[in-house]
Parts: C-alpha cells; structure tokens; sequence
C-alpha cells in the first residue's frame, strides 16, 4: 500500500469560551481514503473542533490548518468549507419537513448561489438514480416530513455526500446514527465505504457507540476534556482499551455492558396498564408495568413502538385505549401531559433540542421547572436546586447559570433526566434514554434508572439499542406492523436475541401475542 496521503491536517488548535478553554492545542491528521473515528466524552470538545473546520467558531489564536498540503487561513470563512470540499451532516440532519426530497437535496447549491438557474427535471432524474444506486426506494417529489428515520439520515448524507463537490475532501458525520434505528445503519455505513473506495476522499465519524468504532473505522482520535489522547489504529484497539482512552480509567463494576441480576416479577400486581392503545401506528396493543419494572419497547421503523410512549403522556394523540395508574384510569385520547404529570407519569422524548427543553433558558430555569410551585421563586434557592442536580446526574460543567443550549449533546440528556427523575415519578417514560451518550455517562444514567426503579418507581424504555435494552430491562416487548409479537424475558434478553427477533429471524419460546 502507498504511504498515506494527509488530506486534512490540523496542529495547535486551541478554544476558548469565557474562561472555558475546551480544545488545548489539538492536533489531527486525516488520511484520504480512511474513515477515522473522533471519540471522546460528553463535552470532550468533539463538535467545536467540527465546528470550527465549518468557520462557526474562530479558534483561539496559534492554530494551523492544512488541506492537500495548502495552508487555509483560519478562521475558515463562512461557507469557505464548500471551496475546500468538505461538507457536514449535523446530529439534527438540517432537512426542511415540508420541502420535497429533491429541494432538500438541492438546497445547498441554491442558497450558496452556485446554481442560479436549476432544472427540475433533471435534479429529479439525478436524484433517482442516486438512490437506485444505494437501493434506496425514495420518492424524489415526496415531503421529506413523509420520510422515516432511515431514510431522512441516509438522504442528509447523500446530499452531503453530493456537496463534497469537485474536491470531494472530507464528510464529517456528527453522531450520524444516534437517530437511526440499527438496521440503518448498515445502509449508512455502505455509503461511507463507497466515498473512501477512491482513496480521494475521507469520513470523519463521530459516535459514541463503540461496536459501530470498532467495526468500520480505520484510526481514531480521541479526545478527553479537550486534550489528544493520540490518533491510533481501530485493528489494535479493542472495547477496554478504547474505553481506558476515552474516560482515563476503566469502568469496572460501572462498566453498562455488566447487567443487573435479574428480577423476578411473578405474582407481582400491577402499578400501571395499558389497555387497547391505537395510534396511526398502533393497533390495539396493551401491556403492564410493576412496581421496579423496567419494560422496553423495541422494533423496526414504521413498527409503532416508538408511537407509545408520547401516547401515553398526551404529547402526540391517541386514537383510543386507557391508562390506568394506580386504581386511576384515563382514556388516552383525551390525556394531556398536565394530567399525565398529575398521576406522576413523566416522559422523557428522544429529540431533547426540540421537545424536552428551553434552550436559550439557564440550565437551573431548566432543570427547576418542574419542582417549581407558584410564587415567587428566590434565585439562590433556584441554584442551590439545579448544583445539587448537576452533582447528582454528573452535568458539566457544573455551572447553573451555563444557557442550556450551550451544553453538549450528553449533558443536556442528563441535565433532563435528572430534572424528570427529582420528581419522584410513578411511572418513567423513556424514550432513547442515553442518544448521543458517552460511554461513563450512560453508566451513570444506568444507575440512575435502577435507583428509580428500586425505589418503586415503573420505567418504560423506547429504543432501538438493543444493547441498551438487554442491559436496563426486566422485559423487552418487540413491536411489529402495530402488534406486540414477542415478548423477551431471562435468557432471552441478550442483544442478539432482541436483534434477531426484531428483524424476523427467531421465534424464542417466551413469544406471546398481545392479541387477546
Ligand atoms: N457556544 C458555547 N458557549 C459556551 N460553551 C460552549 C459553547 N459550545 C460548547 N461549549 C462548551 O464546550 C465544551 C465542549 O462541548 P462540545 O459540544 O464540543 O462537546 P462534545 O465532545 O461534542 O460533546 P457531546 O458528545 O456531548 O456532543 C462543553 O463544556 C460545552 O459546554
């Protein structure tokens, strides 16, 4: 093989916000022709340095950039990225829901006014065949709010694929796959193969999912509060030793691969039922909890398990069924999330940017909002509340009057957490409770949740991490065309098991219908 041909080169970089210096002299070298991993824990600094290759942040001054061999002046220009071909996808995807699937596409180009003058028909042409030429069955003139989870993160990539331009120098991928059931994945990792396949252009990723690190990249850089940890081959890492490069120490007991033992529910009465839920996805399922149960939910896209729990809480309307808590039922079409909150339910979505907060708010408005009670509310007593929440869940930096949008991906789903689970709930409803997680971070949220639980507490999990799954649940149901279809319990609680019984490929004994 012919020696590496650096195509990105970064040396010195520095970042500072405040007195907050979060990047200290990084250094990194990209390969054309590799996929290189950029790891490191919630709030290591990973999306500034994107940032600051996307001329969104100045860097601190002293910092150096390369491309091909040629110096870029930093900071780079706004829009300076396209010249130098490379182009992003954001964990948010940055697609407009009403727009077509063509328009999406084309966006780009139009705003950066390099296309003046666009043929429709022939972007629709072009567009079908690079969707045929990854299997893709996408309408060109479809809304892209019509789209499913998949499809929405595979056409953000394509297009970002497209925009690398003439260059065609590096893709960044910022946590990509977080919103992506795992069978996506697969798909979106035959994209990335076929950008590097030329040897021309690279992929730097962005996850915190292990596995998928160790499965498909070539190097990795890690990052730890803001310093290199190295740049180092993935085929001479493995799990642990990535793990030690990541948090500085190794997990242990805290280690979220290690599951609780498990539980016996048998004779246990129930703390909340569900009863002959519909939903547009939803087809008369029902299901109960117990008190210390945690319950998962699991499918492909399109199944409906991702439908129930905003169902349950009133976020999204339901189209009949009842929840009981305690001795006290409600019809679900008509719950809101107030008298969801009244019987102690609390939920917990997946898009924690859009549904679960007030970004420009502080992180201590934020994270109080829901002990509050009317009247006048001291500040300190305010601060005094969110720094105890901050300790508890583990929130960095630990600075209440921080603006919650201004928190990394995983603090921000801590700082949530914490603030639902102060309320002491009846019933937890979780939806992809550790996204865009890093790895001592989950096992935090993992013992958050098996506090919650001891204390009596009923936990529902929506998520497709499987992994996850087998880790946090006493029981997984898995969802199919709107129905309950099996239901996994003791040994058939493993990753594989729920993988495979979700795709199809085994029925375990434990399998029941919730079809009465
Ligand atoms: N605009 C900003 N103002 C102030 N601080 C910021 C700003 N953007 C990021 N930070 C801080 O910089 C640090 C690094 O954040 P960054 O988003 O780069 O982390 P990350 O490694 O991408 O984390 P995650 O995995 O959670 O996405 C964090 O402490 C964050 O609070």
């Amino acid at each position: 093989m012919s020696s590496p041909d650096p195509i990105v080169n970064i040396v010195g970089l520095s970042k500072t916000f405040g007195d907050h210096t979060v990047l200290k002299k990084v250094g990194l070298t990209i390969h054309a022709g590799e996929v290189h991993g950029l790891l490191g824990e919630n709030g290591s600094g990973k999306s500034t340095l994107i940032k600051v290759l996307a001329g969104f942040h100045a860097p601190d001054p002293g910092a150096a950039l390369q491309v091909r061999g040629r110096d870029v002046p930093l900071p780079v220009p706004a829009g300076g990225f396209r010249d130098l071909g490379i182009s992003f996808v954001h964990q948010d995807l940055a697609l407009v829901p009403d727009l077509s699937v063509v328009e999406n596409l084309r966006v780009g180009p139009v705003v950066a006014g390099s296309k003046p003058w666009i043929s429709w028909r022939h972007e629709k042409r072009t567009a079908r065949a690079l969707f045929e030429r990854f299997g893709l069955d996408i309408d060109p003139d479809a809304p892209v709010s019509t789209l499913n989870e998949t499809e929405r993160a595979l056409l953000a990539i394509l297009r970002a694929t497209e925009e690398l331009g003439e260059r065609r120098t590096l893709l960044v991928l910022d946590e990509p796959t977080v919103f992506l059931p795992r069978e996506g994945t697969d798909l979106l990792f035959s994209v990335v193969r076929e950008i590097v396949a030329d040897r021309k252009a690279a992929v730097l990723f962005v996850s915190h999912d292990l596995d998928e690190v160790l499965d498909h990249t070539d190097r990795v850089t890690v990052l730890r509060d803001g310093v290199s940890q190295g740049t180092h081959r993935t085929r001479d890492l493995t799990a642990n030793s990535l793990i030690d490069l990541i948090v500085g120490r190794s997990l242990d007991s805290a280690d979220p691969r290690v599951a609780g033992p498990a539980r016996d529910f048998d004779g246990v009465g129930p703390l909340a039922r569900v009863e002959n839920l519909e939903t547009t996805t939803v087809d008369g399922i029902g299901f109960e909890v117990r008190p210390g149960e945690v319950v998962g939910l699991t499918g492909i896209a399109g199944s409906g398990y991702d439908d129930v729990l905003p169902a349950l809480y009133g976020a999204r309307p339901a189209r009949g069924g009842r929840l009981t808590v305690g001795d006290d039922p409600v019809d679900l079409p008509t719950i809101t999330p107030i008298e969801a909150l009244a019987r102690k339910v609390v939920y917990v979505p997946p898009d924690r940017k859009v549904e679960g907060s007030a970004p420009e708010l502080t992180v201590a408005e934020n994270v109080t909002l829901p002990v509050l009670g009317s009247g006048f509310v001291k500040p300190r007593a305010l601060r005094e509340i969110a720094t105890a929440l901050a300790d508890r869940c583990d929130v960095r930096p630990r600075d209440p009057q921080a603006v919650y949008g201004s928190l990394s991906g995983g603090n921000q789903q801590k700082a949530l957490l914490g603030k639902w689970l102060q309320t002491d709930p009846v019933l937890v409803l979780l939806a992809e409770p550790t996204q865009g997680v890093d790895i001592g971070a989950r096992a935090r949220i993992f013992e958050m949740l098996r506090e919650t639980a001891r204390g009596g507490a009923g936990i529902v999990v929506a998520s497709s991490d499987y992994e996850q799954l087998s880790v946090l649940c006493d029981r997984v149901l898995v969802f199919s065309h709107g129905h309950v279809v099996a239901e996994l319990t003791g040994d058939n609680l493993s990753k594989h098991h729920i993988s495979d019984s979700v795709l199809g490929l085994k029925t375990v004994s434990s399998v029941r219908s919730d079809r009465k």
